[in-house]
């Protein structure tokens, strides 16, 4: 509202001011001219145009005060629907990751261009009103010409924020590669093979070419732009010129002051500039708009599961008939999968590369549905359980875990968020998955940051090894003391083979009772499971216990052999 009304007197002191220097003029050329009244008329014109300043100023405070609120709640939004997906559907989609990124930009213009926007159209009503009512009275047909002047200047502005719009749309997927590139040769995790194999200038020239298209198809839309704004302004100037001498000319011939002349003028060129502000900023208020309908894509994205509302009970699982496929038109990884994980069983999965046992844990997170058959636990299909509340029954460390450029104990407190401070639990954890003492001689102790690029100034940052890595994930999922199925994905490939027994004998003591599903190339490390499966095309080829498997003497126990061997042959030698 105070912006509103500032927005108004601001838009009527220009014209106020050219009001003022009329009445100077004429009273400068008349034939009474009083001293007193000139100067008074003189300092009043001085003061309007000073307020006016001050008054732009103070409107683009308030402006920039609503512009970061609006800004602050859009984002927030945004970011809250990409937070509460619940699948990996959407979140492994580039073409998602475009809409968010065109969503993104526009959550951040599109509030700041609406409001300038907004006070630019009051303030330039205001002002073209006041103008208005100068021009009706010194040359009235004046006011016609310039309205179709702007109204055309207006189509054209609106014609390029289209064109400006849909140039962003369709070049958003080269400039995803350029971030990528980009991401690649700043990652810290990228940087040994990046030098190692050579790879700096192949990367930068590929960044630099997705960066040179973008924005020679962005030059060009604003070339074509720019050809039509000058156009505009040429006829602007043309229209502007034939008033003038038509004022001029009855000046000359006694009809109209000089005065009005100077009015005139003062209301032409106060009318342009408005305008021309007007017209640019509703460019950049159409491209804004056409691009805040990908933020309202975004913020309405559909679940990419639907939803159950139902507690997970008892853990026993069931797979019946289990088809799954990435996408519609991919390979199905997982062909008719059954099988049956028992409440509080230990089972040891196995197979070779690509056989689908990643797969398998992510459809037990229910990060997708498969497109056919049923997963159910304790009788229940997963589609009806409440997914965050199935989460919360599983503790997984995964084949491709996360290590967070956070602190050792949060590294480890966030495998259960609301224990984060509770720093015994922590310690604990540690101690099982057998990383405490290397944590312990860190600089900071527990409150070491992980890290070596984001180790602020009071606190060292520090790397681990792969194996130490490896444990503190471990130890992230043994804060879930009381998950009801745990998953191991190849945990321990990183480990060597004394730290890898122990760790599975810390998950056989720690997981007692509770399901467990443990994924390893090294068969040995599965030996004691009761019951071990493996995955072959897509099906369950095989299962039963160790010693059953090594009877029925099929893959497991051709695999089991080839290791074994393996190790005897390192022995002898
Ligand atoms: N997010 C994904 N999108 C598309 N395809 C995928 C995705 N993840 C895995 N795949 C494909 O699914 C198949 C099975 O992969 P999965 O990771 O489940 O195998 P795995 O048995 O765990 O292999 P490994 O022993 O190498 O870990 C592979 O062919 C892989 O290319």
């Amino acid at each position: 509202g105070g912006t509103l009304a500032l927005t108004v007197v601001a838009g009527a002191a220009p014209a106020s001011g050219a009001w003022l220097t009329m009445l100077l003029v004429d009273e400068l050329t008349s034939r009474t001219a009083s001293a007193e009244r000139a100067a008074f008329l003189a300092v009043a014109s001085a003061l309007v145009g000073g307020v006016a300043i001050a008054l732009l100023y103070l409107c683009g405070h308030l402006g920039e005060v609503v512009r970061q609120r609006v800004a602050v709640t859009v984002e927030s939004r945004l970011f809250r629907r990409i937070a509460t997906l619940p699948g990996l559907a959407r979140i492994e989609d580039p073409a998602f990751h475009d809409r968010l990124r065109l969503a993104e930009q526009a959550a951040q213009e599109a509030p700041g261009t609406i409001s300038q926007f907004t006070q630019e159209v009051v303030r330039s009503v205001v002002l073209l009103a006041s103008f208005t009512g100068a021009l009706l009275v010194v040359w009235p047909p004046m006011t016609l010409l310039l309205l179709a002047s702007v109204v055309t200047a207006v189509f054209a502005r609106l014609a390029t924020a289209r064109r400006e719009a849909s140039t962003e749309e369709a070049w958003v997927a080269t400039d995803r590669r350029r971030l990528f590139y980009r991401a690649l040769l700043t990652d810290v995790r990228a940087a040994k093979e990046i030098r190692l194999f050579g790879l700096g200038s192949l990367l930068h020239t590929r960044m630099v070419d997705s960066l040179a298209t973008v924005s020679g198809a962005r030059l060009a839309a604003q070339r074509r732009g720019t050809v039509v704004q000058s156009a505009l302004a040429l006829l602007g100037a043309v229209v502007a010129g034939a008033g003038t001498v038509v004022v001029a000319l009855n000046v000359a011939a006694g009809r109209s002051s000089v005065g009005d002349l100077v009015l005139f003028l003062g209301a032409v060129a106060g009318v342009q500039t408005g305008l021309s502000g007007v017209v640019l900023q509703l460019g950049e208020a159409g491209r804004a708009v056409r691009l805040f309908g990908h933020y309202l894509d975004v913020i309405g994205t559909p679940d990419d599961l639907p939803v159950g509302a139902e507690a997970p009970g008892v853990a026993a699982i069931e797979l019946r008939d289990v088809w799954f496929r990435y996408s519609d038109d991919g390979p199905w990884v997982l062909r008719g999968v059954n099988l049956t994980i028992p409440a509080g069983a230990a089972v040891g999965l196995v197979g070779v590369n690509g056989a689908g046992k990643s797969t398998l844990v992510k459809l037990l997170c229910r990060f997708y549905d498969p497109q056919r058959g049923s997963i159910t636990w304790g009788g229940v299909d997963l589609r009806d359980l409440d997914v965050v509340a199935l989460r919360a029954r599983i503790g997984v460390v995964f084949q491709e875990f996360m290590t967070y450029d956070l602190t050792a104990a949060e590294n480890i407190g966030i495998g259960r968020v609301d224990a984060l401070a509770d720093r015994a639990r922590i310690v604990a954890a540690a101690r099982e998955a057998q990383v405490a003492d290397t944590l312990e001689a860190l600089p900071d102790r527990y409150d070491t940051v992980l890290s070596r690029t984001h180790a602020d100034e009071e606190r060292t940052g520090v790397t681990l090894s792969g194996g130490q890595w490896q444990r503190v994930a471990l130890a992230r999922c043994l804060m879930r003391t009381d998950a009801d199925l745990m998953i191991l994905d190849e945990p321990t490939s990183g480990l060597d083979a004394e730290a890898e027994h122990r760790v599975h004998e810390t998950v056989r003591r720690h997981a007692e009772g509770r399901t467990r599903l443990l994924i390893s190339h090294r068969l040995a490390a599965l030996r004691g499971a009761g019951l071990i499966v493996t995955l072959a095309g897509g099906r369950i080829a095989e299962q039963g216990d160790h010693d059953e498997l090594m009877n029925a003497g099929g893959e497991y126990a051709r695999l089991f052999r080839l290791q074994a061997d393996g190790y005897q042959d390192v022995g002898v030698n």
